[in-house]
């Protein structure tokens, strides 16, 4: 065999020249070189993988998905999209949980709400939260979270489709946009465009850091965005221990102007169920199951995320 120039690659390899004889050529040699390129390829090709399915996050489609959406709500109702931001790093079973005591906690609020879809907004990467997964495997770990629920969706645009961290009123706002483009119908009303009202849902820790100042001196939230988010849209909080927040709310200088458009939830059971606690199980190498989805779990093991360097 002559080698050609062509065969770079090879030539590299075995030392062989274009226009030359190849000096190696034995079988003993060529199972080495096979054994290398078995031991060298493959988590050469699965961190490609991990790097080109990152890049993938250019291909996130950035419009709503909108197929769980309910389009018909019953007479006097007012529809309600639940928008809950978050790390999700990973989602959890009570990051699910939280979706559904919301709604029961909205449709009781004798407001007439109907909930039309719930959505997961995984925060972007450049929120900088030291424990945050790369957004896309947050993301498709947000899709397995949701495969199963006729009603929860999860949404990329805020980690995907944005150069930037989004203050969350911005992401509210942009849902409203997109939802208030769909036509719901009422009753037995034509249907109409909109009519959705956003909701924010978060836990209580957020609901208290409306309170919380950097160490710049700033307020975390400001005035307008507590302003629109409660003042236009609305928050729906699911309690995370035995703090009463509605009598925090009540003493709050920030929120006691807003009560109207602030709705609990308070879970019969509470969990200590958070990313970090799926996190340190995952650290000392033991079981997550029935902590996230099982699709989740899939997911993390099949990823290898349980070795991202964050997660330790
Ligand atoms: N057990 C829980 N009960 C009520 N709300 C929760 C619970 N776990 C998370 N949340 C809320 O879910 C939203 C998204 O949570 P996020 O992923 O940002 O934090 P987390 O689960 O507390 O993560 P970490 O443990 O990494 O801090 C936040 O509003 C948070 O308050
Ligand atoms: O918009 C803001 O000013 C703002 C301030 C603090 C936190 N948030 C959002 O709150 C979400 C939960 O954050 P964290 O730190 O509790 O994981 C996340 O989606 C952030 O973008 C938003």
């Amino acid at each position: 065999m002559r080698c050609s120039v062509q065969d770079s690659f090879w030539n590299v390899k075995s030392g062989c020249q274009p226009g030359r004889r190849p000096r190696c050529g034995t079988a003993v040699s060529a199972a080495i070189f096979a054994i290398v390129i078995a031991m060298i390829v493959p988590p050469a090709f699965s961190a490609l993988r991990n790097r080109l399915s990152a890049g993938d996050l250019g291909k996130v489609s950035c419009a709503l998905p909108l197929g769980k959406l309910r389009l018909e709500v019953p007479e006097g109702r007012i529809p309600v999209a639940i928008i809950a931001p978050g790390s999700f790093s990973p989602p959890t079973l009570l990051h699910l949980r939280m979706f559904e005591e919301a709604r029961d906690a909205l449709e009781r609020s004798g407001n007439n709400f109907a909930v039309v879809g719930g959505y997961m907004s995984p925060v972007h990467d450049a929120y900088g939260k030291a424990s945050l997964a790369p957004a896309h495997h947050r993301l498709s770990m947000a899709e397995a979270a949701v495969s199963d629920s006729d009603w929860i969706m999860a949404d990329g645009w805020e980690c995907a489709c944005r150069d930037r961290w989004t203050p969350t009123v911005k992401v509210v706002e942009r849902f409203a946009a997109e939802l208030n483009k769909v036509a719901i119908s009422i009753g037995t009303k034509r249907p109409e465009v909109a009519q959705v009202r956003t909701v924010m849902l978060c836990g209580g820790d957020v609901l208290q850091s409306f309170n919380d100042t950097k160490k710049t001196g700033e307020r975390l939230w400001t005035d307008k965005e507590i302003e629109v988010l409660l003042g236009q849209h609305g928050v729906v909080c699911v309690g995370r221990s035995e703090v009463d927040l509605e009598a925090w709310a009540h003493e709050s200088p920030v929120l006691r102007t807003h009560l109207d458009n602030l709705f609990f939830a308070k879970p019969r059971a509470l969990s200590g169920i958070s990313s970090s606690v799926v996190r340190a199980h995952l650290a000392s190498n033991e079981s997550i199951r029935y902590l996230v989805h099982d699709k989740v779990r899939d997911y993390i093991l099949d990823h290898k995320l349980n070795e991202l360097p964050n997660w330790q």
